[in-house]
């Protein structure tokens, strides 16, 4: 094995318990450089859980996970916040600053790599604009760069946070439910824009989903969670509606049970 075909992320028996509340059970996760990896679980099932112990916001109650060659229960302070420099994320309800313009929304992707605070698009350095700018064009709003946030279209500013996590160079992007709060058209238009994304800078997606039929359509790899566990995990094509939502069912019936 090369160093760059090492797996990014290594999850070893990881459980995490909130009070009496079990949010993963055991889950062991490799994936490799480059890879788009859907979660698919319906909501509680612990994908949100698993995203945030990924990029060092949670840490487990037992388990190892080293992610980007990184021993998580090692890293501390400044050696944590390199590595979650490495990671980006976006987030279902887009996260950004609505009075803001949209340009500012996406310099602010770089600020960890910034001194002191910053106010108003002049104060940022002329390479972080020109990088903001070109990945604006990228994702197909360079003409909104000037544009109040809050007056784009939930799918435009789930792009304008694409663009931002996109800063920062990531070689990992946590995507968490990303079009959940968004129609069929936006929703594949910003899916479409990940794996495209992905495949141009081999960046690794992980990105949880509830809905089948988009896991179906855009995922590579799936892997289903129910009640905190790994349930599934296959290359998309291998897996049929039909036990998709069959797999779905039980979980359905599960999460049924345990009301
Ligand atoms: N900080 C917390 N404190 C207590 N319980 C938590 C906490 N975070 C998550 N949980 C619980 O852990 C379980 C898994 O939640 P999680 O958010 O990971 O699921 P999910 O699949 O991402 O669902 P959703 O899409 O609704 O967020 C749920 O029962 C949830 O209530």
């Amino acid at each position: 094995m090369t160093v760059s075909d090492a797996p990014v992320i290594e999850a070893h028996g990881l459980s995490k318990t909130f009070g009496q509340v079990a949010a993963l059970r055991d889950v062991s996760l490799t994936v490799s450089p480059g890879e788009i990896v859907v979660l698919l679980g319906l909501s509680g099932s612990g994908k949100t859980t698993l995203l945030r112990h990924l990029n060092g916001l949670e840490t487990p109650t037992t388990g190892r996970l080293r992610v980007l060659g990184e021993d998580m229960a090692a890293l501390r302070g400044g050696e944590l916040r390199r590595l979650r420099g490495r990671i980006g994320m976006v987030f279902q309800q887009f996260h950004l600053v609505g009075r803001l313009t949209v340009l500012e929304n996406v310099l602010t992707g770089a600020l960890a790599g910034l001194r002191g605070p910053r106010l108003g698009i002049a104060s940022y350095p002329r390479e972080h604009r020109r990088r903001a700018l070109t990945q604006l064009d990228r994702v197909g709003l360079l003409d909104k760069s000037y544009q109040r946030a809050d007056t784009l279209s939930g799918g435009q500013q789930q792009r304008v946070a694409i663009a931002r996590a996109l800063m920062q160079q990531p070689e990992i992007l946590l995507a968490d439910e990303p079009v959940a709060s968004l129609d069929p058209e936006s929703s594949d238009q910003v899916m479409s824009l990940l794996q495209e994304i992905a495949a141009e800078r081999q960046l690794t997606v992980i990105c949880s989903l509830h809905q089948v039929e988009i896991a179906l359509a855009w995922g590579r790899r799936i892997v289903g969670m129910r009640s905190g566990s790994i349930v599934l995990d296959t290359p998309a094509a291998a897996l049929t509606r039909e036990a998709a939502m069959r797999i779905y069912g039980r979980i359905a019936a599960s999460l049924a049970e345990a009301k």
